[in-house]
């Protein structure tokens, strides 16, 4: 459906986007994330036909976008502040693109109930969109996104305004009005947790290109830099030596991850693969720290030597502050790393 080959943007000297390539599917839900200024406005900018490329190709059902105005591209963009228009109503708002498109009046009204139904606001036509809740707006913005059925769906930022539990209960619903559509949506995010719940596929930008892309489960279990690491909160980090099956680091020996080049490397333990065992059968540890996440307690370690790790543990299970445990690192959650 869409594809960017060697995209690139420079602002004056700065390289906004560097030789990007990206596929996205028909149906696909694809979510770029990354940190402030790694280029994912622009990245939507440049598909939108708002920006234009200083070299690479942008297609669209395999045709050349070069040249070829916004309004002519048949995406959609819901932009981060949603930019709904004060003076119109609700129906006033998501007939928008229909209005453009000189659809007939009838067929105007027709879509516009059907998508009010389908974001959860029927029968809201007449509503003033500035009497409505920040959670409503964006369903209102939703509709007349979806409106003209565009051919992709790009949004920026979507929840970004939103308190915490109305996002994830907006992500949910939007994950699955997206599948009984059928939409193809490329959406830019900077919070983790819109793009894991979100997305099909999650690419991580960093500096204007592409770090890594994957199933959000790969992503999440298989960092492939210490830079994504990092993104994704993942602090256990350490140098390595890879010997046959043991990787040996300051915290003693662990298990190679499988495939994992012999020779030096930096390694990532993931949190949930520090295991708490009594203190004579484990690298002994100091508890220094314990914060509670929700579903799970975070540890903060000190062992004797070697860095401070961080294990993920059961509330129950959690030991106090000043404790001291033994732990030992399970096989699947020892990550070679690659790059800086
Ligand atoms: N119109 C512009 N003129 C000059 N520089 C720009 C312009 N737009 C973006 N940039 C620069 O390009 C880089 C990428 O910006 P972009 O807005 O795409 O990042 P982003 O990942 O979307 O960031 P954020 O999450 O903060 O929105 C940044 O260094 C930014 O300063």
């Amino acid at each position: 459906m869409l594809r960017l080959e060697g995209v690139t943007v420079r602002f004056g000297g700065r390289t906004a986007l560097d030789a990007v390539d990206l596929d996205v599917a028909a149906h696909e839900i694809v979510c770029v994330l990354g940190p402030s200024g790694s280029g994912k406005s622009t990245l939507l900018r440049v598909v939108a036909g708002l920006q234009r490329a200083d070299a690479g190709w942008v297609l669209l059902a395999g045709r050349d976008q070069t040249g070829v105005p916004a309004h002519r591209r048949g995406v959609g963009l819901m932009f981060q502040d949603h930019q709904l228009f004060p003076q119109r109503d609700v129906g006033g708002n998501v007939a928008f693109g229909l209005r453009m498109r000189k659809v007939a009046r009838a067929e105007q009204r027709r879509t516009v109930a059907e998508l009010l139904d389908l974001v959860g606001l029927p029968g809201a036509q007449g509503r003033a969109v500035t009497a409505l809740s920040g959670g409503e707006q964006q369903r209102v913005a939703l509709a007349r996104a979806l409106a003209p059925e565009p051919k992709l769906l790009m949004l920026d930022e979507p929840l970004g305004q939103l308190d915490r539990g109305l996002r994830e209960r907006l992500v949910v619903e939007l994950r699955e009005l997206f599948g009984r559509l059928g939409t193809t949506v490329l959406a830019v995010t900077h919070d983790q947790g819109e793009a894991f719940a979100l997305a099909d596929r999650v690419v991580v930008m960093r500096e204007g290109r592409v770090e890594q892309s994957g199933t959000p489960l790969e992503v999440w279990q298989r960092p492939a830099t210490e830079f994504v690491a990092r993104f994704l909160g993942f602090d256990n980090v350490v140098e390595a030596t890879v010997s046959g099956e043991a990787a040996d680091t300051p915290w003693g020996k662990l298990p190679a991850p499988a495939g994992a080049a012999q020779g030096p490397c930096r390694l990532l333990v993931r949190p949930a693969g520090v295991r708490l065992t009594a203190v004579a059968d484990g690298l002994p540890c100091a508890v220094v720290g314990r914060t509670f996440r929700g579903n799970h307690v975070a540890l903060l370690l000190q062992p004797a030597g070697g860095p401070r790790l961080e294990a993920a543990c059961a509330l129950r299970d959690a030991p106090e502050p000043g404790a001291t445990v033994g732990v030992t690192f399970t096989a699947e959650d020892v990550v070679a790393l690659s790059g800086a």
